[in-house]
């Protein structure tokens, strides 16, 4: 059985191929029956001392011909180590022999951008110029490489509750440190939440009408990171229906209405509604982790 590192994934993996893989999966995703994708929403198992997570995500994609399952750490109070760490093993799909199991650290970081750049490139004007980014860790980084491969930027702005790791990324972005998420967010075209919060960080009163706001945090379902306002009043679009219902404090404690999945809105079944304040609630899905596995083992066969 092959095994596959974090560094092997980064020296081969490249947003430019992996945004189209993304797309095609999310679309995909969204009529699941049409390709033979069997993908459960995640099982979570809480681990209450640590207030953390471990979650199994298995899928099975007939027209792919791909068979993976994901197994992912969250520790958001980690303070060495990172927060996340995650383990792909790939099947072979005819015979179920095992045939990699990945390092999946850099692959959860760089799918997770690519899907929001997708959900960007639908559902945030075209001419977008200032993004603002909240939370200054792994996800923060990677979004702003996914996104600037859509938009060009004039001004990236970070605020974090971490000064120095929010400093480094500025320093590395030539981005602008913000003092609040306010300040980060005023007149933003492009918001991404990208935090550890479990309350909301993001308020009506500081946005924008009509900005885009790719929500990836708050994955767990008593955890917010939108405001309940702005759930209920943007329109919002899931990358899966079923699991923002059972996953998503923000849909959920929000009380927000789901307009559509946004696979939907690269099907052309749902309209990308531009002129109005849109939110990507992302949770992320085993099939953008089993396209990814696919292309990287492709490179680096
Ligand atoms: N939707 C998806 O597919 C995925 C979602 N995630 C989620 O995205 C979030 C970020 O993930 P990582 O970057 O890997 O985590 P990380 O641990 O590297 O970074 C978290 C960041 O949030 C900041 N933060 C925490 N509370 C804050 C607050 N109240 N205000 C401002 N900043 C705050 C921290 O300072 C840190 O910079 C997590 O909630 C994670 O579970 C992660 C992977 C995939
Ligand atoms: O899809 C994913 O890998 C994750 N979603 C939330 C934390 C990790």
């Amino acid at each position: 059985m092959k095994q596959v590192t974090s560094d092997e994934i980064s020296k081969v993996l490249k947003y430019g191929e992996l945004i189209p893989q993304m797309e095609s999966a999310l679309r995909k995703i969204s009529s699941a029956s049409d390709y033979g994708i069997d993908q459960p929403v995640r099982s979570v198992v809480r681990i209450k001392p640590q207030e953390a997570a471990l979650g199994i995500m298995p899928v099975y994609c007939q027209d792919d011909e791909i068979l993976v399952t994901k197994l992912i750490s969250y520790f958001p109070n980690n303070k060495i180590h990172p927060s996340h760490h995650a383990l792909i093993i790939a099947f072979n799909s005819q015979n179920g022999v095992p045939i990699a199991i990945l390092d999946a650290d850099v692959l959860t970081e760089m799918r997770t951008a690519a899907a929001s750049a997708v959900a960007s490139k639908y559902l945030a004007k075209p001419d977008s110029k200032i993004m603002a980014i909240i939370g200054s860790g792994v996800q923060a980084k990677s979004h702003y490489y996914a996104l600037s491969e859509i938009f060009q930027f004039t001004e990236v702005r970070v605020y974090s509750r971490n000064t120095q790791t929010a400093e480094r990324l500025c320093k590395e972005i030539k981005g602008v440190l913000c003092t609040s998420v306010k300040e980060a967010v005023k007149d933003a075209d492009i918001i991404t939440t990208v935090t550890s919060s479990t309350k909301p960080i993001l308020q009506q009163d500081w946005i924008k009408p009509g900005v885009h706001i790719n929500a990836v945090g708050a994955c767990l379902p008593d955890s917010q990171e939108i405001s309940s306002e702005i759930m209920q009043s943007a329109v919002v679009y899931v990358d899966n229906r079923e699991a923002a219902l059972k996953e998503s404090g923000d849909v959920i404690l929000g009380k927000a209405e789901i307009y559509a999945e946004i696979g939907e809105v690269i099907a052309g079944s749902k309209e990308s509604k531009t002129s109005e304040t849109t939110v990507f609630k992302s949770l992320g899905l085993a099939i953008e982790d089993a396209v990814s596995v696919k292309l990287i083992l492709e490179k680096l066969t």
